[in-house]
């Protein structure tokens, strides 16, 4: 074993103590050269302290600190502490013995005082690294194998080259400049790459300092193989670039707190939503949502990213200019090397340009290109969900399959200009007839189909068709010229004709042939009874308009009796119509296609002309303080010039306000109670009276009732039919109540039997009509009646 590197003084004697090795501390400690040493024992060189003396074996003093006095050759007596300790740990094979001899009194020798033992060569070798020592000149003095190593050279070339042509020559005045560094300010390090004869690259981060053998001053250094760090640099570096280069808007957010900031977010992060990460650093990225948009979507990211969980979404953001774009957005979290999450990164990707392709590709796709109306797929679709809808819901649809008559002369003659004006021009006339829930298509050149939903009868779906098939044969104006084109209309009702899109298609296409066959430029319904229905519902419409101004409208007059004093105070006007063909028609035949229609405005300016016309002739046999009443319509009530047209009747007719009343029902006033208070206000100042009809059918509330400025209201009949019933006569009783509680006049009507009267004058209602005591009545038999003073018998 070599002992000479360790720094303290160490024997190795045999179990009888004699000497048999020594490093060359001990020959510096007791002064004794080689020669000497060998044949003495360690009782030669050390006297102990203790009783045993030079007697006690070497195995007694195992583990003992003893302490003694070295003899040292020139006489000296130094004082020691000495450690024994067997070579071997088999107790069996103790052969020979450690002695460690350490002065006493003198202090432990100082780091650099056993340099001098220290075996340099071994551990400039055994360095982790490499080992330079280089002169003025630039020239190695020393260096270790693993020098060698790097730069494949054999030991003896190594000092014949000047340690700068170890780099690449691009390097190389960088190297120069350090070990110049080294040598004026002490030292320097630098990072460089060792290049081998054969080739062979190695990374060094060199740290060299300045000192000097004897009086040469020299460089002396190692260089640590940094080789992994780089290529964990360089990977590090090629994942920043991409971040930085990536397409995507990249976000990387901490989650240390309650909100996760952002630290960093890349140029494509900036140039999709134009915030730059001076601006944002810090924010929570939520900052970017829309009110309101993607609730849904964001509460799954949240829920998401309170789990430290990955999740992908597309949702609408808002860019720094306020413009919405479509995110495809993917979070993921980032965990420390514990595990723990500390950080998600978001790629967002800026989908809108593909989102809007999509949309134009799904329209496309679904709509005809000329007219922009469904084509026959999105056609298909919305029937289907419309016939779902009626057979579900109980309600009525229809299917109207329409082509234009002459649309191929159009197209022959003028020109495929022009035909192609006549199909966006009917395209949009379509359009505007219909309710945004309907579905208007183009299916071939010039048919076109209306997928209509939710009417409440066929004569409902007929009027529909009919302004339809008008609005389309209007002319259409081109370049001066006016073209015109009638249209064949068939018509399916779902589910009625069909439950299936196949079923409902054919039967509306068999109806438009049967249109055509007929003659072209008309509406044919698939089934036969209901084309009668239909056209007799049309032939309605159309004569009625016809009859107003045909005075084939009557006005019939039904007395009205005071309950208390039994006599005339009034009477209500009701329409009739005098049908050429029919004979007299009442109102409930011909008013609700009136009030479809439109025809109701004419036809109730009429009335109150008519009305206030037996009034004025009442007024000329004498009979004043007489109020005749007139059922008004919701759609009068809401013309703009209504009031102004009833004050010129008035006028016209001499006629004093208040002895006109007009009704209105309860249900009319309560489908717009705003706008209808306001148009009664109006009336109130002009001096009519106001009565509400029907009362006890339109769930108006007390309070709502308080604000219309009206006289009168009437119980409705339905009421009144069985007063002997306990809960009609209940609410009869409570109606008349709440009408005086409102200091209103009560009306009964359709007051048949004589205990309707006795239970009505009991309960204090006051005035009554009915056929007790009498129909409506012509002008004439009015103003008899009213003249003889016929009375209400008690
Ligand atoms: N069962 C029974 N019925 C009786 C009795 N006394 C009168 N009637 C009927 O009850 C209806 C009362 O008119 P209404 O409730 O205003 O109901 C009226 C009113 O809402 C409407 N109407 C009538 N004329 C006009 C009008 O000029 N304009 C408007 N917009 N609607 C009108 O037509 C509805 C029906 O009128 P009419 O057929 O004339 O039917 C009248 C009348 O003939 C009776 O003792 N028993």
């Amino acid at each position: 074993m070599n002992l000479s590197p360790l720094p303290l003084a160490v024997f190795v004697v045999d179990a009888s103590g004699g000497i048999t090795s020594w490093n060359r501390a001990c020959e510096k400690l007791a002064g004794y050269p080689a020669a000497e040493m060998r044949g003495r024992t360690l009782g030669d060189l050390v006297e102990f302290d203790d009783k045993a003396g030079k007697n006690a074996s070497i195995q007694a003093r195992v583990d003992q600190d003893s302490a003694g006095t070295l003899v040292c050759a020139d006489g000296r007596r130094v004082p020691v502490r000495v450690t024994v300790a067997p070579q071997s740990l088999d107790i069996e094979q103790q052969g020979s013995f450690s002695v460690i001899i350490v002065p006493r009194g003198a202090t432990a020798p100082s780091r650099y005082a056993l340099i001098q033992d220290l075996p340099v060569n071994d551990v400039i070798e055994g360095l982790p690294c490499v080992f330079y020592v280089v002169d003025q000149s630039g020239r190695l003095l020393l260096w270790n194998h693993q020098l060698e190593e790097a730069l494949e050279m054999p030991s003896e070339d190594l000092p014949t080259v000047e340690v700068k042509y170890f780099f690449d020559e691009t390097n190389r005045a960088a190297i120069v400049q350090k070990i110049l560094d080294a040598f004026e300010q002490g030292a320097s390090w630098h990072e460089a790459e060792l290049v081998g004869r054969h080739g062979k690259r190695t990374s060094y981060l060199f740290q060299c300092a300045r000192t000097s053998v004897g009086s040469l001053p020299c460089v002396f250094g190692t260089g640590l193989d940094i080789t992994m760090r780089k290529e964990a640099e360089h990977v590090l570096k090629v994942r920043e670039r991409a971040i930085f280069a990536s397409v995507n808007a990249i976000c990387i957010t901490c989650c240390d707190g309650p909100d996760n900031r952002i630290e960093y977010v890349n140029p494509a992060f900036e140039r999709i939503t134009g915030y730059t990460l001076a601006e944002i650093k810090g924010r929570d990225p939520r900052f970017m949502r829309i009110e309101g948009c993607d609730s849904g979507e964001h509460k799954r990211i949240h829920e998401a990213l309170r789990k430290k969980q990955s999740v992908r979404s597309v949702l609408r953001n808002a860019r720094k200019d306020g413009e919405v774009f479509y995110n495809d957005l993917r979070i993921d979290p980032v965990m420390n090397a514990d595990g723990e999450v500390t950080h998600f990164v978001a790629v967002i990707n800026d989908v809108t340009e593909a989102r809007h392709y999509e949309r134009r590709l799904h329209h496309l796709a679904h709509h005809d290109p000329l007219t922009g109306l469904a084509n026959r797929t999105l056609l298909q679709e919305r029937l289907k969900q419309a016939i779902q809808h009626a057979t579900r819901n109980h309600t009525t649809g229809a299917l109207a399959f329409m082509d234009l008559d002459n649309f191929k002369h159009i197209n022959d003659n003028l020109g495929h200009d022009v035909g192609d004006a006549v199909l966006r021009e009917t395209a949009e006339r379509l359009r505007a007839n219909m309710r945004e829930e309907d579905t208007v298509a183009r299916v071939g050149g010039d048919e076109f189909v209306l997928v209509i939903c939710d009417q409440g009868s066929p004569e409902q779906v007929a009027d529909l068709v009919e302004r339809v098939r008008r609005s389309v044969g209007r002319p259409i104006l081109l370049d001066g010229k006016e073209v015109v084109s009638g249209t064949s209309i068939g018509v399916a009702l779902f589910p009625r004709d069909g439950g299936s899109v196949d079923k409902v298609m054919r039967a509306a296409d068999a109806a438009m042939y049967h249109a055509k066959s007929l003659g072209k430029n008309n509406c044919q319904f698939f089934s036969a009874e209901l084309n009668r229905l239909v056209h007799e519902h049309l032939l309605l419409e159309a004569s009625l308009g016809r009859a107003i101004g045909n005075s084939e409208m009557v006005l019939g007059y039904q007395p009205k009796v005071d309950l208390r004093s039994g006599k005339m105070v009034g009477a209500e006007a009701l329409v009739r119509w005098n049908h050429p063909e029919h004979g007299l028609m009442g109102p409930d035949s011909f008013i609700p296609v009136a009030e479809q229609t439109g025809l109701i405005v004419p036809l109730g300016e009429w009335v109150i002309d008519e009305a206030c016309r037996a009034l004025q002739a009442l007024h000329a046999q004498g009979i004043e303080d007489f109020v005749i009443s007139v059922n008004l319509s919701l759609r009068q009530l809401r013309q703009r010039q209504f009031v102004d047209r009833l004050a010129d009747s008035l006028r016209r007719h001499g006629v004093s306000p208040p002895c006109l009343e007009l009704e209105v029902t309860e249900s009319l006033l309560m489908e717009r109670p705003e706008e209808a208070k306001e148009v009664m206000a109006r009336l109130k100042k002009l001096g009519v009276r106001l009565s509400i009809d029907d009362f006890g059918t339109g769930y108006s509330s007390l309070s709502q009732l308080q604000a219309f400025p009206v006289d009168h209201i009437k119980i409705d009949r339905s009421f009144l039919c069985n007063v002997d019933s306990n809960g009609h006569s209940v609410i009869t009783r409570a109606i008349i109540a709440l009408g005086h509680s409102l200091k209103l006049k009560v009306i009964a009507e359709g007051v048949e039997t004589r205990e309707q009267v006795a239970f009505l004058r009991d309960h204090h209602c006051d005035q009554m009509q009915g056929y007790y005591f009498s129909p409506a009545l012509s002008q004439q038999g009015l103003a008899d009646m009213v003249s003889r003073g016929v009375t209400l018998h008690s």
